[in-house]
């Protein structure tokens, strides 16, 4: 094969496995079966040993690569990565939506309502469609550069369906059953059991070798588009189905409610959905849904006016290893 073939085979390979990867881990709608897969990504590793010069950063061979970091790097976040204020009841959630009320004046106004995924939050930064770094929050203005892990995660594009410049954010986690398995080969080992999925996430973002990373089975959810009004969006759901256009993967559990009753039903229904989720989530967020009026709303000095997490209680879990009761 010469290198204009290799060339041609290369970009075939790229967009194949990238269709194969995103329909596998971001949309759960697997078209071949792994074989098929893993024959292909094959094949593009021995044209890469053969033309190393075709070897490109978005290469599917490149989830895991990296050398082993002695530290990891700090990044400034451009645009903060923001605090959200807490409800933990009805009358809070009443309250909330009595501010915006009065704040916006007597306008029409809907929310969007998101699970709250009990994880890392992560900002995802792309230039011209590639994505070039992941950082964790850190302290909201300073984060760690954890790019190389974040790559192990499959859910996360490589590059996108479009040459966007953006910067995405969303939360990086465990899925229980991961967390589970994790622990019990951590009980096999004598290794300390991690004591839940986030503290697990956390942990496995924080390994200096990526490929520790890459055997954590670690996933995400995007819930959050730099700047959305430049790629026209009008309203946070937009930014979301964006988002979803993009390849990143969204949870599907959000909703547009039209008013705070829709909210607390809304509320009501996911806490009694939690336990059968396959990943823990620690609330919901809920958001106006119109830019236009969440600039209106602005913000306190660490947290956005226009949104606010409904926190649930506390729950109590018997930790099977050592009897103790444990609130998480
Ligand atoms: C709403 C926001 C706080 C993100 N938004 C921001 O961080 C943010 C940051 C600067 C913004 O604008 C500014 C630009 C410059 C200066 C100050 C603010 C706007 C939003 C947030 C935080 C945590 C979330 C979570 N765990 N789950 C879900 N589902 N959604 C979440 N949403």
């Amino acid at each position: 094969m010469d290198v204009k073939a290799a060339e041609q085979r290369v970009q075939e390979l790229h967009d194949t496995l990238n269709k194969y990867s995103y329909e596998y881990y971001v949309i759960d709608q697997p078209s071949v079966p792994d074989s098929e897969y893993d024959r292909l990504l094959n094949e593009l590793s021995n044209i890469e040993s053969m033309y190393p010069q075709l070897q490109t950063p978005d290469s599917p061979t490149q989830r895991v690569g990296g050398a082993v970091l002695d530290v990891f790097r700090k990044v400034r976040h451009d645009v903060p990565m923001l605090s959200l204020g807490n409800a933990f009841d009805e009358a809070d959630l009443r309250d909330f939506d009595r501010r915006v009320s009065q704040s916006i004046g007597n306008v029409p106004y809907s929310y969007v309502c998101e699970l709250k995924i009990d994880g890392l939050a992560v900002a995802l930064k792309y230039e011209d469609g590639l994505f070039v770094q992941g950082a964790t929050r850190g302290d909201g203005t300073t984060g760690e550069d954890i790019t190389a892990n974040l790559k192990t995660i499959h859910s996360i594009p490589l590059r996108l369906k479009k040459p966007f410049t953006i910067e995405v954010r969303g939360e990086a986690f465990m899925p229980k059953q991961s967390f589970i398995a994790l622990n019990c080969i951590r009980d096999e080992r004598g290794e300390e059991p991690f004591a839940n999925p986030r503290n697990a996430a956390a942990g496995s973002l924080r390994q200096l070798d990526p490929r520790i990373a890459a055997k954590r089975n670690l996933d995400i959810f995007l819930y959050s588009i730099g700047n959305p009004e430049a790629i026209g969006a009008e309203s946070h759901s937009e930014g979301l189905d964006m988002l979803d256009s993009l390849g990143f993967k969204t949870n599907k559990e959000r909703q547009v409610c039209k008013t705070i009753e829709d909210v607390i039903n809304y509320v009501k229904k996911q806490s009694e959905k939690r336990t059968k989720l396959p990943y823990e989530i620690d609330g919901i967020v809920v958001k106006v849904n119109s830019l236009s009026q969440q600039d209106e709303l602005g913000f306190t000095a660490k947290s956005p006016r226009w949104a606010i997490a409904y926190k649930f209680p506390a729950e109590e879990v018997v930790t099977k290893l050592t009897g103790i009761v444990l609130s998480v």
